[in-house]
């Protein structure tokens, strides 16, 4: 099972690193890692287990994050997660085809547990965005996001071009908020 003991920190080389794109059919590996991927992403959200194996709860994973630089994210959002729609999945090879002009960032701005200092501000993200990926089997799916999942998404396809959250915050005004954006609470 993952733990966090398996997630690279930053600094480390992989976490800016554009990971390579995964050929199929795919290795029985890359099943076993995304399988892994969101296996880790429901226990960290259960208390019991996360509470066992200390981990910190998340919605999203990335395969640089446990330092495989191949381009596999995985999503787990809790039907329970307020202002939210559930959605599991897993995607390879993704790929943003269109998003909206208008932009949204979190209110209480985002963090990753890949880096372990807090950076502070408002992180602008395409508030609906058109993603092309391969599931599992190989099937080509082009899906629309918007809201929290799309968020969600966007932080985790960054990972696999190496880019991290604090990228997007503005230096001189960590909490300013352009004319094309707005903040999700
Ligand atoms: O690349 C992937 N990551 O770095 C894990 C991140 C991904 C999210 C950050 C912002 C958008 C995607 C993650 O999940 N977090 N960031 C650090 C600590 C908190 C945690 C989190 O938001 N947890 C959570 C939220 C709702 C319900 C349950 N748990
Ligand atoms: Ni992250």
């Amino acid at each position: 099972m993952i733990t966090m003991d398996d997630i690279i920190r930053d600094e480390h080389p992989t976490l800016r690193t554009v990971a390579e794109e995964v050929s199929f059919p795919l290795d029985d590996q890359f099943k076993n890692l995304a399988s892994d991927m969101i296996e880790f992403l429901k226990n960290s959200q259960d208390e019991e287990i996360a509470e066992k194996y200390d981990l910190r709860a998340g919605v999203g994973i990335a395969a640089p994050q446990l330092n495989i630089s191949k381009k596999i994210l995985a999503v787990h959002i809790p039907a329970e997660l307020e202002g939210s729609e559930p959605l599991s999945l897993v995607m390879i090879n993704p790929k943003i085809m269109s998003h909206s002009v208008q932009r949204t960032a979190l209110q209480d701005g985002e963090g990753c547990l890949s880096v372990d200092e807090l950076y502070e501000g408002f992180v602008p993200r395409n508030k609906r965005i058109t993603v092309q990926y391969y599931d599992l089997d190989g099937q080509k799916v082009k899906k629309r996001f918007k809201g929290y999942p799309a968020i969600v998404i966007q932080h985790e396809i960054d990972h696999l071009n190496g880019i991290l959250f604090y990228d997007h915050i503005n230096e001189q005004d960590p909490f300013m908020i352009p004319e094309d954006m707005d903040i999700f609470e």
